[in-house]
């Protein structure tokens, strides 16, 4: 699992409790998935479908840095099912955990269709070869 993006929890991410909303940190983990989608399926029509249940596993607090893993565990024909951790990058700590996230593919009227892939890209060459 490739954790590319990092997040610096400020004021404006916490909650009541004084730590980091989980409101906040599925908003970042829909957005950072989506791209990965975008980038393995090579188009921009990616939608999230479906997530499975929502571990939160521990608390971030105001300061942590806290970064974003997805990886892909299976293409479907029209879909691309994903998983997700977050951790603390200095401690480690596990956050939260995703088990499940599926991406479809959608034309421009949002019907699916076929994407084609069926391997992980390590680059961002899918989406030149859209253009
Ligand atoms: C990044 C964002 O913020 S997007 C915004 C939030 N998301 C949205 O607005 C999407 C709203 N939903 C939709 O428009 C529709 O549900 C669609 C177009 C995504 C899918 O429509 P469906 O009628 O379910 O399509 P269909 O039955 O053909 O399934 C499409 C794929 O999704 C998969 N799928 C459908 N339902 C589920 C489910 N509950 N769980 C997992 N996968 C599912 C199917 O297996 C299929 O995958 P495959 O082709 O790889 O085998």
């Amino acid at each position: 699992m490739n954790f590319y993006t990092r997040k610096w929890v400020k004021p404006e991410n916490l909650n009541a409790h004084g730590t980091l909303f989980g409101g906040s940190l599925l908003s970042w983990i829909d957005e950072e998935a989506a791209i990965y989608a975008i980038i393995q399926l090579g188009t921009n029509n990616c939608v999230t479908k479906y997530m499975s249940e929502i571990n939160f596993v521990s608390s971030a607090r105001q300061g942590d840095i806290v970064e974003l893993g997805i990886k892909a565990t299976s293409f479907g024909r029209t879909s691309l099912t994903l998983t997700c951790q977050v951790r603390n990058k200095i401690t480690q700590k596990i956050i939260l955990t995703i088990d499940k996230m599926v991406f479809v593919c959608v034309d421009d009227n949002g019907v699916p269709f076929a994407h084609g892939k069926t391997k992980i890209t390590y680059t961002d060459e899918r989406l030149r070869e859209e253009e």
